[in-house]
This record gives structure tokens, C-alpha cells and sequence, in this order.
């Protein structure tokens, strides 16, 4: 990837991909800065659209732009892999490395920095999420809401370009929702990362949302500023989000 125009969107997708006769998806949508929620029911395609922006999955036709960079366009034959996208993602799982300590976790996403500071600074991003304390402990001895400000900090420290979350907080107890919650609406003001967070608690959107793009089964995505967000809110069939169940 080029470096990064810093006034172009973040995202904008205008992309089909098809697994056959199980599950299609044509997305077609610009993502502004700050965060977008991607928010609507199960099955309406939040997860593939995070999956294609992340390189995961291959869209057959079409074109994905990050920060006004071509990662995929099979028409001209441009794939840029994971790795090369400069994101940082958190699933509902957190995927830590479990033969490392939470510490070496994070001194791994910092590959970028000089090797003697690497420590220095992963010590700090355990401190901004609240687990300096959990430094020397492994993903295992870990609570699922410890893990996941870990998975947060090690996504972070890797300085991406765009932070993809997908359902991150879906696992955890209410109490522990809220705290991560509010935890990562002070990192990304902080951070200033544009952020996709794809989740179906409407309270994620009123929390941390400055726009929400709408999914429904067999619908559409429908990109709104979150202060036009109901929670009962479908998208305008628009654009075709089609599976087997429901196709347009
Ligand atoms: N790799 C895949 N191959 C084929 N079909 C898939 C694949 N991944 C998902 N699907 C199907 O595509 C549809 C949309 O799935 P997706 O996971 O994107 O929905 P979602 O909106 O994220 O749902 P949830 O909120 O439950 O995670 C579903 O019908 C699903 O079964």
C-alpha cells in the first residue's frame, strides 16, 4: 500500500463477492472518519463486509479503497494481503498468543519501534488499558475482559491505519461491556483511528458510533450519523445484500 492520504475516507467499498449458492454480498458504501458502527441483525452480512475490508475473503468484482488505496480490485488483478493493510483488529475472540505473556504480546505489534524500547512501550499501553498488572501473565490465567483490553492494546500498539472490531465485548458480562466500552471510546478520541466496529447492542452505537451503517437480511447497508440512530431503524433497500434464505 501507498502512504495514506490523510483527507481521503477511510473506506469506500463497492464490491461483490459470492461463496455460490450459500451467501452473496454486493456493498457498496463510503466510511467517513471517526467510528462506524456496522449494526444490524445476525446473518445480515456485518462480518463478511469486515472480513473483505480486512483481506480475509477475496470480492470477485468491484473495488475496495483504504484511505484512497487500492487493496482489492480482481479486475486489475490487486490484492493487497492482511498484513500489508496496516489494521488492527479485535474479534469477539481475542486470539492472544497463549505461550506468551500478556507483555509479549504487545512487545510483538511493536515490531515498527526500536528493539530497546519495545518493553518501555508495551508497558505503557498495558497501563492505558488498565492491565499493568496482568504484564507477566499468560492469555490462559486471563479473564475474557482482561484479554480483551490486551487484544485492544496489542491492536493499537501496532499503529494501523484503520481499527476493525467485530462483536469485540459480545462475550463478556454487562459490567465488563460497559468498562471495555468506555475504554475504547477514550482510546480511539485519543488515537484519532478510524474505526469499523461491527456489534447488534444498539448501546454500542450510542456509546461510540458517530456514524452507523445499517444491515437487514436481504437488504442493504445504509450509512446514517448516529444521531439519526433508532434502534428499531432498517435499512432503504438500496443496495442487495442477498443469501440463500433471502435473495433480491
Ligand atoms: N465464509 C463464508 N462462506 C459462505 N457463507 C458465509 C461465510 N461467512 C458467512 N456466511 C453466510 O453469510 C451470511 C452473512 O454472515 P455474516 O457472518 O456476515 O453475518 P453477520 O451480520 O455478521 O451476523 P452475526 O451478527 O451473527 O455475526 C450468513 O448467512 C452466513 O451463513
Amino acid at each position: 500500500m501507498t502512504q495514506p492520504d490523510p483527507t481521503a475516507p477511510p473506506v469506500v467499498m463497492n464490491a461483490t463477492w459470492s461463496s455460490g449458492d450459500r451467501a452473496s454480498i454486493h456493498a457498496d458504501f463510503t466510511a467517513p472518519s471517526g467510528t462506524t458502527v456496522f449494526f444490524g441483525p445476525s446473518g445480515s452480512g456485518k462480518s463478511l463486509t469486515l472480513a473483505l475490508i480486512a483481506g480475509l475473503l477475496r470480492p470477485q468484482s468491484g473495488t475496495i479503497h483504504l484511505h484512497d488505496s487500492p487493496v482489492a480490485d480482481p479486475a486489475n488483478k490487486i490484492h493487497v494481503r492482511t498484513q500489508d493493510r496496516h489494521l488492527g483488529m479485535v474479534f469477539q475472540d481475542a486470539a492472544l498468543l497463549p505461550h506468551r505473556t500478556a507483555l509479549g504480546n504487545l512487545t510483538l505489534a511493536l515490531r515498527h519501534v526500536p528493539h530497546r524500547e519495545r518493553h518501555d512501550q508495551a508497558t505503557a499501553w498495558l497501563e492505558r488499558v488498565g492491565a499493568a498488572h496482568l504484564a507477566e501473565q499468560k492469555p490462559r490465567t486471563l479473564s475474557g475482559g482482561e484479554r480483551q483490553r490486551i487484544a485492544l492494546a496489542r491492536a493499537l500498539a501496532g499503529q494501523p491505519r484503520l481499527l476493525l472490531l467485530d462483536e469485540p465485548f459480545s462475550a463478556l458480562d454487562r459490567p465488563t461491556r460497559h468498562q471495555l466500552r468506555d475504554l475504547l471510546a477514550t482510546l480511539t478520541r485519543e488515537e484519532r483511528i478510524p474505526t469499523l466496529l461491527v456489534t447488534h447492542d444498539p448501546d454500542d452505537v450510542t456509546a461510540l458510533a458517530d456514524n452507523v451503517l445499517l444491515f437487514a437480511p436481504g437488504h442493504t447497508r445504509h450509512l446514517i450519523s448516529a444521531a439519526e440512530f433508532e434502534p428499531t431503524q432498517r435499512p432503504t433497500p438500496d443496495v442487495a445484500l442477498s443469501d440463500g434464505r433471502c435473495a433480491q
